[in-house]
């Protein structure tokens, strides 16, 4: 896969955006900010099932067409071949991504998330296209999120595994790019940052600006 992709990659769903806010708008807020790649990730309180979170993905990956952004499906294999997606990600908890190549496009984006350097190697080893590392930071976002890893944990993800693409996850802020970008990542993804921003388009611009500047 194309490692400038995973620089400003933002995941979303129905219930992390404010009450009376269109999560469609947000999402088309930040993809005129400058994203690179997105996930849609329908969990938790409130998240739409069966016809409805497929409406809503199929809404979601129409968006991300228009402006030529990668649509990653988070958890549901069986959503993201029925919509057509461009690939998925997934945890340690869910399906296996050996099992997931037997059964998908060549061309799948496939993400595993790692929280540790043996997670990382595993998922190296297994064929994953990039990993998501964290939390890095504390996040209120994922209810059972694993303790913060630092930007230390980080590091030694990032000499485990060599060159393989790294994203960021958890609790990232603006003032968190450099560093994490130094400490070993290709790029940050973010949930609440974006999706409860006062102007979500513009802070998608200003993540992709600090970005632009932390260059390793
Ligand atoms: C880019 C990225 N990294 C990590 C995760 C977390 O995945 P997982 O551990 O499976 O947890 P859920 O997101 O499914 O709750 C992610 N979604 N994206
Ligand atoms: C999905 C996920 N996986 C690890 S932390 C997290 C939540 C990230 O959300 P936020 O960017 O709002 O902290
Ligand atoms: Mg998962």
């Amino acid at each position: 896969m194309d490692k400038s992709w995973l620089r400003l990659y933002f995941i979303l769903g129905s219930n992390n955006v404010p009450e009376d806010t269109n999560v469609l708008s947000v999402l088309e807020d930040a993809l005129k900010g400058g994203i690179t790649l997105f996930q849609f990730r329908e969990k938790g309180i409130g998240a739409r099932q069966g016809l409805e979170k497929v409406e809503l993905a199929k809404q979601m990956q129409a968006l991300c067409q228009q402006y030529n952004v990668p649509f990653l499906v988070n958890d549901d294999i069986d959503l993201a071949l029925e919509i057509g997606a461009d690939g998925v990600h997934v945890g340690q908890d869910d399906k296996p991504i050996e099992e997931i190549r037997a059964i998908c496009p060549k061309n799948w984006i496939i993400g595993v998330s790692a929280t540790n350097t043996d997670q990382a190697v595993t998922a190296k080893e297994n064929g994953a296209d990039y990993i998501g590392v964290g939390p890095i930071y504390a996040t209120k976002t994922k209810e059972d999120a694993k303790k913060p890893i630092g930007t230390e944990g980080l590091q030694a993800i990032r000499e485990a595994v060599g060159n393989l693409p790294i994203v960021t996850i958890g609790g990232i802020r603006l003032g968190h790019v450099f560093d994490l970008i130094h400490s070993g990542a290709d790029g940050v993804s973010v949930i609440s940052s974006i999706s409860k921003a006062e102007n979500p388009e513009r802070m998608a611009r200003v993540f992709s600006e600090h970005l632009q500047f932390s260059v390793r």
